[in-house]
């Protein structure tokens, strides 16, 4: 019986109607194991910008550090999406958040629900059994490096850093995880052209005679993008840079079916922060057909990591389980043989969730 803060931000877009049914998941939990959830909302993104001016106002900042975890939505507005010159955007509350709590590693969980073979465009004998566990490195490399522009705005530059410790501290939580599971782990850099890549390299070539029982394996990232969808059972733990983590991350969605199966959770030095990998999603924004279960398995990883709540979480993966086994699906998951029937919206689907919690 535990007494936990957990601080909700939906963001923008579809953040604000799958994080409402990720809350709902968390509140069935609480009353059904006996704990005492507490709840407090914060703004981020466009909706903070259009109420403060800022995309990460220094109250949200504040909440997030008091509170024991926090389950995010997305950033995200078309209106700065096309207009370059935009100088303040939603995704700056994103990478701030991100920095100002120092969460370093983003775990990617790539896991593919048996039932959900058919939803992908890959074949199902090439895809069954896949898990893959991303370590996506998240507050270096060129996404916090200087920026800018020269030669009157002719030239725009982004300079990627990583010093030997942000790649240690990635890399050792990436080894400790495939201690747990397969025991390999798959380090994946430019090594061939980029410097922070052969720091990279080098570091973990240092560190991994320290984990002897971890296989090791270093891959270009143009080949690993061509892996994982040739034969995406090869990997276990994937240890990368954060833009290379962004890219590869999308792809692997596919592995899952959808954008809108990824869960993933950012952890570092303070309060973890749960969230979807897909962003806001303006295309179906408001259209009640968002897939709301990359929310609630973001949640059920905020029960495991923030809270250590081991069986509390199973017991979210189960019941997303037992709706698929029962047929049912949200419109990005469903295929050619899914009758009309059992094709969701998103509240729907959470309904059925909380039918099996
Ligand atoms: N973590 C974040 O906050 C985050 C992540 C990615 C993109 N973004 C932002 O989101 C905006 C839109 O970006 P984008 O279109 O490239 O990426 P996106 O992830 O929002 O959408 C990509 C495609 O996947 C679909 N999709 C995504 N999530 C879905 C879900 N839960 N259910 C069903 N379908 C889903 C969308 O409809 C779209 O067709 C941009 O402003 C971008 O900066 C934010
Ligand atoms: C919106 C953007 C800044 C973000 C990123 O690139 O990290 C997103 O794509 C993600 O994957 O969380
Ligand atoms: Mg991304």
């Amino acid at each position: 019986m535990a007494t936990k803060h957990i601080l909700i931000v939906p963001g923008d877009g579809i953040g604000q109607e799958v994080t409402a049914v990720g809350k709902k998941v968390l509140d069935k939990i609480a009353a059904k194991f006996g704990h005492t959830f507490t709840y407090d909302e914060a703004l981020i993104g466009h909706v903070a910008i259009e109420a403060t001016g800022n995309p990460l106002p220094d109250e949200s900042l504040e909440k997030m550090r008091k509170s024991d975890a926090v389950l995010f939505g997305a950033v995200g507005h078309p209106k700065y999406d096309n207009d370059p010159s935009a100088k303040v955007r939603p995704e700056q509350g994103l990478l701030k958040m991100r920095k100002e709590l120092g969460l370093y590693a983003n775990l990617r969980p790539i896991k593919l629900f048996d039932e959900l073979l058919g939803a992908s465009s890959i074949k199902p004998e090439i895809l069954k059994g896949a898990d893959i566990l991303f370590f996506r490195e998240l507050t270096g490399d060129i996404y916090f490096g200087e920026k800018g522009r020269k030669n009157d705005g002719d030239t725009a530059y982004d300079i990627a850093e990583y010093s030997r410790y942000e790649v240690e501290r990635i890399a050792r939580k990436a080894f400790e995880a495939a201690r747990t599971r397969r025991k390999k782990l798959c380090s994946v850099d430019k090594a061939n052209v980029i410097e922070t890549s052969r720091l990279w390299r080098e570091v973990i070539q240092k560190i991994a005679p320290e984990y002897p029982d971890v296989e090791v394996e270093h891959q270009f990232v143009d080949a690993t993008a061509m892996l994982l969808i040739k034969d995406p059972r090869r990997f276990d733990v994937v240890v990368t840079a954060n833009l290379f983590g962004d890219i590869l991350t999308d792809e692997a969605s596919q592995i899952a079916g959808s954008m809108g199966m990824l869960a993933s959770a950012s952890v570092g030095d303070g309060t973890g922060v749960y969230e979807p990998i897909h962003g806001s999603a303006h295309d179906i924004t408001g259209k009640g057909v968002a897939n709301p279960l990359a929310s609630i398995l973001s949640a059920a990883l905020l029960l495991d990591i923030s809270f250590g709540m081991k069986a509390e979480s199973e017991a979210v993966i189960n019941a997303v389980d037992q709706v698929l086994k029962a047929g049912f699906r949200t419109r990005d998951i469903a295929d050619q043989q899914t009758p009309a029937d059992k094709i969701l919206g998103t509240e729907a689907m959470g309904a059925e969730v909380m039918k099996h919690l």
